[in-house]
């Protein structure tokens, strides 16, 4: 879809997502429903992260030297931090950062809480807002100024071993969450030159909107003892020597709910994975003079039984047509239509429609399995929903053997391109010059075949798109 970005804005604003009008540029207003549909796929990552992290919750403001600390670090987001200057009229003999991120909010308390092996590993997150002065375009949920669905993971371990594990249980973590979504995604390891500022890697999670474009949305870094040489964290070993710590931390953001909204939904709104959504079940009842108060005393007490159940419902006994009641439903996602008139309460039938397939289906109205048959057909839903996803994601990845196809498949298709690569960085640097595009970085080791570019040996499977 190339009008996507348009597509994306309007349904922003006709679900009432977030409101874009706040007099800040990249700085949005989470209204009612969009802030549920945050608050449920976020519930379902605490869910995976409270297995083994603690929650935490740290100051946002950081001293302008704990910021400086750690070079590298600071030399990545210089360009991006807001600065507090002053406390009322009063100038700040310390300038304050609007945290960009939490490492140099974080470490210093990290080394105050370590102090031996035994403490280790440690594990924590927070969910927070962070800023960063992003000077390329930026767009609602995709690239903001203010990020305020930050979550970021920070980990403590003995060892270099515990560490690269943390990563590949961090790489886990994302994927079963995004799995719940139904978001599809690829991990690459970020070429040296795009990794986080202070990282010894940066591992990926890219997705692909219908505009063809990719968008990041998930990183695991695997920081060794980078910022505990810094920071000066160290923990006695059994022995009774000091050792610095090894540290990993990975973080994803508002771009997950950009996902949802811009994956899954189409022509006619949002279509929401039932576990994200506000309401699960809608149900409209057809009203005709006679049978009105038949039928609405039968649906308030199905809206009951349901509701018992522990599933989202709402009872839309409106007075507007129903052809109206069923566009905003549709339009605002909600994944099961239940339509109710006096003949099929006789018949015991009842008319469900799905969102993901608008498919109307006409089903037995059982009191015993009813809510077995709801649960079923939304499960049914976010099957379907990942399914198409992931075949759609799956057949905008391509192959290209020589340069000139890489550029016409970025060209023409978009998407992202699998191509072999040496692995030197200066090739890397001419191949997304020539395709005009970002290496997303390395899938796979590549066993045999040569480079795209310059012929040698090619050491690794790398992919590149065009990315947000
Ligand atoms: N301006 C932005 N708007 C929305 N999401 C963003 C923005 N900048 C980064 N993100 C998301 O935040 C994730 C984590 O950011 S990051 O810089 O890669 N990594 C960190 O900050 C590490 N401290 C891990 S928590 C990114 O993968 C990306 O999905
Ligand atoms: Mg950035
Ligand atoms: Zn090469």
């Amino acid at each position: 879809m190339s009008e996507f970005s348009e597509w994306f804005h309007n349904i922003l604003e006709e679900a009432e997502i977030i409101d874009t009008r706040y007099p800040i540029k990249g700085m949005h207003v989470w209204q009612p429903q969009g802030f549920k549909i945050r608050k449920y796929a976020l519930s379902l990552l605490k869910e995976i992260l409270d297995e083994d992290h603690e929650e935490v919750l740290f100051p946002m403001l950081i001293p302008e030297d704990e910021l400086a600390k750690e070079a590298i670090h600071v030399k990545g987001f210089e360009e991006e931090v807001y600065w507090v200057t002053h406390g009322g009229l009063t100038p700040l003999n310390k300038k304050l950062a609007l945290r960009p991120t939490s490492e140099t909010a974080m470490y210093p308390m990290f080394a105050l809480w370590v102090r031996s092996h035994t403490d280790l590993p440690m594990k924590f997150y927070q969910v927070v807002n962070t800023f960063r002065y992003e000077t390329k375009h930026t767009r609602p949920l995709i690239r903001v100024r203010e990020i305020t669905t930050f979550k970021e993971a920070h980990t403590i371990h003995a060892d270099s071993e515990g560490a690269s594990q943390q990563v590949e249980r961090a790489i886990e973590i994302y994927s079963s969450f995004f799995d719940q979504l139904g978001i599809p995604y690829v991990v690459t390891k970020r070429p040296e030159w795009d990794k986080f500022p202070g990282a010894d890697y940066t591992m990926a999670f890219d997705t692909l909107l219908p505009d063809g474009k990719t968008l990041q949305i998930g990183t695991v870094h695997n920081l060794g003892q980078t910022f505990a040489r810094t920071f000066d964290i160290t923990y006695e070993t059994a022995e009774g020597e000091h050792e610095y710590v090894y540290q990993t931390c990975y973080g994803l953001s508002d771009r997950v709910i950009a996902s949802i909204i811009g994956i899954h939904g189409d022509s006619s709104g949002l279509n929401l994975p039932p576990a994200v959504a506000p309401y699960q079940i809608v149900i409209v009842p057809v009203l005709f003079k006679k049978t009105a108060q038949e039928v609405l005393d039968f649906c308030n007490q199905l809206k009951d039984k349901i509701k018992k159940a522990g599933l989202r419902v709402h009872l839309d006994d409106r007075d507007i047509r129903a052809g109206k009641k069923y566009y905003g439903w549709e339009m605002r996602g909600v994944p099961l239509r239940l339509e109710i008139g006096p003949r099929d309460i006789e018949n015991k039938k009842m008319v469900v429609v799905r969102r993901d397939t608008l498919e109307k289906e006409i089903i037995d109205y059982n009191e015993e399995t009813l809510i077995n048959d709801l649960n079923n057909i939304l499960g049914n839903i976010t099957q379907n929903l990942k399914t198409k996803a992931w075949e759609n994601f799956q057949d905008n990845i391509r192959p290209a053997e020589t340069l000139e196809e890489a550029k016409n498949i970025i060209t023409d298709e978009q998407g992202i391109v699998s191509f072999l690569w040496c692995g030197d960085e200066s090739c890397g640097k001419e191949i997304e010059e020539y395709v005009n595009v970002d290496i997303l970085g390395v899938k796979e080791e590549a066993t045999e075949g040569k480079c795209i570019k310059c012929g040698k040996d090619a050491r690794n499977v790398a992919l590149l798109a065009k990315t947000y």
